[in-house]
């Protein structure tokens, strides 16, 4: 009668502590599958990018393609692994900020998603050994709570040397390393490699009369092939390139002036002012784009728009033109 005592004792307890569980997910963030806090949304995100994000078709097709992928399966054979390449301000942060809000309710806040940018959490080249171990440990220990889980590696050229290969168990095709499972979660890698090389062969195609939009896949693999992406840095010799671990290479093409005129449209509309044409040219003149000769590129992509419309925005002259 005791071991029947103890046995209820113990279904009860687990009872309490399963209903206490359920109770907690309704307030705070967990990974369980059925909870409303890990919920994928590949619709929510197409719609997304294909509102947000400008000049990028390449990008909102792999990066959407390789998602769906990848999170229909229960069961995926490897982590997913993605790499982004361009030049700065393309929107490679931007378009790993959209990944996660389609993935977690809390997007960016989410305690799943992790950032690593190189130049902060790896500054020093001669402590690659110990920031690997550490880095190993992280992942280890955030995919045992969460399968699901997504790590977001910015400036991974500038990584110290070997590091990245410390995580290559995690993204091979092992079913579980010491009972955890890392099949399920997604690792991307972000880089200005092959930001060069991918504007030149689009200078190229725009003097053969190619549009962007007619850009494909197919025309930047051979860039992919040449090692473009691959230059010196953190995936350089990588363990990773070797054994083909990175899933997809995402190219982001140079953004043009009327897209630097989209994004500075949106922020005019985040400030909550009206339109306003002659502003938008404005901000768009304050901008640089090379080459000299046909001036096609934005230097700084989207990236300080912000600021510039923050600016010309706090001028007097300005301010009138929204009243
Ligand atoms: N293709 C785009 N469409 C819309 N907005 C964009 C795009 N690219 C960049 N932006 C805007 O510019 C900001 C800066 O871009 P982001 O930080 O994503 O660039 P990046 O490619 O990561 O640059 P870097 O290589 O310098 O890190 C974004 O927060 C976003 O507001």
């Amino acid at each position: 009668s005791v071991s029947i005592g103890m046995t209820a004792l113990g279904v009860t307890s687990a009872a309490l502590y399963a209903g206490f569980d359920k109770l907690r997910c309704s307030f705070y963030e967990c990974c369980s599958p059925n909870s409303k806090w890990v919920k994928p949304n590949i619709t929510a995100l197409n719609l997304a990018l294909d509102a947000h994000l400008y000049g990028q078709h390449l990008v909102r097709d792999v990066v959407s393609r390789a998602l769906k992928g990848h999170l229909i399966h229960d069961d995926p054979s490897k982590a997913l692994v993605m790499s982004f390449h361009g030049w700065t301000g393309g929107g490679k942060n931007y378009v790993a900020r959209f990944i996660a809000d389609s993935i977690y309710k809390l997007g960016q806040r989410s305690q799943y998603m992790h950032l690593f940018v190189s130049t902060i959490h790896f500054p020093h080249e001669q402590l690659a050994d110990i920031y690997k171990l550490h880095l190993q440990d992280w992942i280890r220990s955030n995919v045992s709570k969460c399968e699901r889980s997504l790590f977001i590696f910015d400036e991974i050229d500038k990584m110290p040397l070997g590091m990245i290969d410390g995580i290559k168990p995690f993204i091979d095709y092992h079913e579980s390393i010491d009972g955890v499972d890392f099949r399920k979660s997604i690792f991307i890698f972000l880089s200005n490699t092959g930001g060069p090389e991918i504007t030149r062969s689009m200078l190229e195609m725009w003097r053969m009369g190619k549009k962007r939009e007619e850009i494909t896949l197919a025309d930047m693999e051979q860039l992919i092939q040449l090692g473009a992406f691959n230059e010196k840095g953190g995936l350089h010799n990588s363990a990773l390139i070797q054994h083909s671990l990175v899933d997809h290479y995402v190219p982001f093409l140079p953004l043009e002036r009327k897209h630097v005129e989209f994004c500075i449209r949106d922020e005019i509309r985040r400030r909550g002012y009206a339109e306003n044409k002659d502003f938008v040219k404005k901000v768009a003149d304050e901008m640089t784009y090379f080459p000299p000769e046909n001036k096609l590129f934005s230097t700084t992509g989207c990236k300080r728009v912000a600021q510039k419309v923050a600016y010309l925005l706090a001028s007097e002259t300005y301010d009138t033109l929204f009243d």
